[in-house]
């Protein structure tokens, strides 16, 4: 919603709210547009750093706030979120000393993506910590499990399976009792099985395709 007018930010941090959320994430969203959510009493968690939605603008992912300047831009960033009546900050890519710094000086709760053990909570996508991210791994991720490997290891098992007859076995199959099963087969006494009715359709001479 950060590109959206004010109402249309408004309507849909409504919406949001009245499924069920506690609070409005927004990347890239101007402190004006927070503190025209934050008068409507909607909670909000403002993003600085570095952010992914304005990607160009840093010439691509990197650290921001290595430099003394970019830093107090980060400082004033969040103290500007602080002041639009924002209650959380997600913190990207931010050196460690220099989130902790901000993190002392900022009433709102900083969640630190790859800014260092002194924020107030860790943020890290959930692709990278199960495995199932297929693109690059971020510096600040961590990974505790697999999960994609898992998963095409389980489907190829099936295939394997599937195909040396191991799958299925008896106690995946459902059973009939023998009596309802000889009337069954009586049943279909007279209809022709499937390769009566491969053999009956094949084309009886030559005569049948076209010549030109
Ligand atoms: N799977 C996944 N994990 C993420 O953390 C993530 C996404 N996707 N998608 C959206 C953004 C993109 N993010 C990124 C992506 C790359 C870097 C990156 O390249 N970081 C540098 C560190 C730079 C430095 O040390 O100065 C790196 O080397 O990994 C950072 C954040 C974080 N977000
Ligand atoms: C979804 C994106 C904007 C994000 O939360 C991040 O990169 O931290």
């Amino acid at each position: 919603m950060f590109e959206e007018s004010q109402e249309k930010a408004l309507k849909l941090a409504n919406e949001m709210r009245a499924a069920g959320t506690d609070i409005i994430y927004c990347s890239g969203l101007v402190p004006e547009k927070f503190a025209g959510l934050a008068r409507q009493h909607v909670p909000c968690c403002g993003h600085v750093g570095y952010l992914p939605v304005n990607n160009t603008w840093y010439g691509g992912p990197r650290g921001v706030g290595k430099t003394a300047e970019e830093a107090k831009k980060v400082y004033d960033d969040v103290m500007a979120l602080e002041a639009a009546g924002c209650i959380a900050v997600e913190m990207e890519c931010v050196p460690a000393k220099v989130a902790e710094e901000i993190t002392k000086r900022t009433k709102l709760l900083v969640f630190s993506m790859g800014s260092g053990p002194n924020c107030d909570g860790q943020f890290i996508f959930s692709e990278d910590l199960m495995g199932t991210n297929l693109g690059r791994y971020p510096r600040h991720s961590i990974t505790y499990a697999n999960l994609f490997t898992c998963a095409v290891d389980a489907l190829k098992q099936f295939c394997l399976d599937v195909q040396s007859g191991a799958y299925p076995q008896a106690r995946h199959c459902i059973k009939i009792n023998d009596q309802e099963f000889a009337r069954f087969q009586q049943s279909l006494a007279s209809s022709p099985t499937r390769l009566d009715r491969v053999l009956d359709s094949a084309p009886k001479s030559l005569d049948q395709y076209d010549h030109f």
